[in-house]
């Protein structure tokens, strides 16, 4: 799992088209998305991932943690991005882990939003461009190799 962690003024996205022959099903209302004062985190779910991956979920989901208190971040977006790594995880293993990291940031307390799978989407993002606004994490399950 390779992340992009951008602390942010705000970050939206509009849903333009499709970018997998069967992206995840969304309502009208996902198809746009905004959230102010946002630790933005695009994630590329890679092959390695798919041995463990509930174990990746916990590891991603402790990285943005540590990363959301040291900015004071209590809103996080979850992006999903497929242009991280070159070896990508099969959509429907990345789709999961993805609703999983939402679900277990929710649970932690923080207020969540994530970005429709399997489209091409426009995104405008404010880094704030103070010096841990733009971190990258790398995070593999154990036994696997980092490439
Ligand atoms: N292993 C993976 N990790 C994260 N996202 C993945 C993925 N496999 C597929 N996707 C999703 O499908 C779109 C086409 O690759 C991806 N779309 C994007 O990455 C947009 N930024 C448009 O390029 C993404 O939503």
């Amino acid at each position: 799992m390779r992340m992009l962690l951008i602390h942010s003024d705000y970050l939206e996205y509009e849903v333009k088209d499709k970018a997998l022959k069967s992206p995840e099903p969304i309502s009208e209302e996902q198809k746009k998305g905004r959230l102010e004062e946002v630790l933005a985190v695009f994630m590329s779910v890679e092959k390695a991932d798919e041995s463990n991956p509930e174990e990746v979920v916990e590891k991603a989901v402790a990285e943005i943690k540590d990363v959301a208190s040291q900015v004071k971040a209590n809103r996080i977006f979850v992006y999903p991005f497929a242009h991280l790594s070159s070896e990508l995880a099969k959509p429907d293993v990345a789709l999961k882990v993805l609703q999983r990291i939402e679900e277990r940031l929710r649970e932690e307390g923080f207020e969540v939003k994530r970005a429709p799978f399997g489209y091409y989407k426009a995104f405008r993002l404010s880094c704030k461009g103070h010096p841990l606004a733009e971190l990258s994490r790398t995070i593999v399950p154990s036994g696997e190799a980092v490439s």
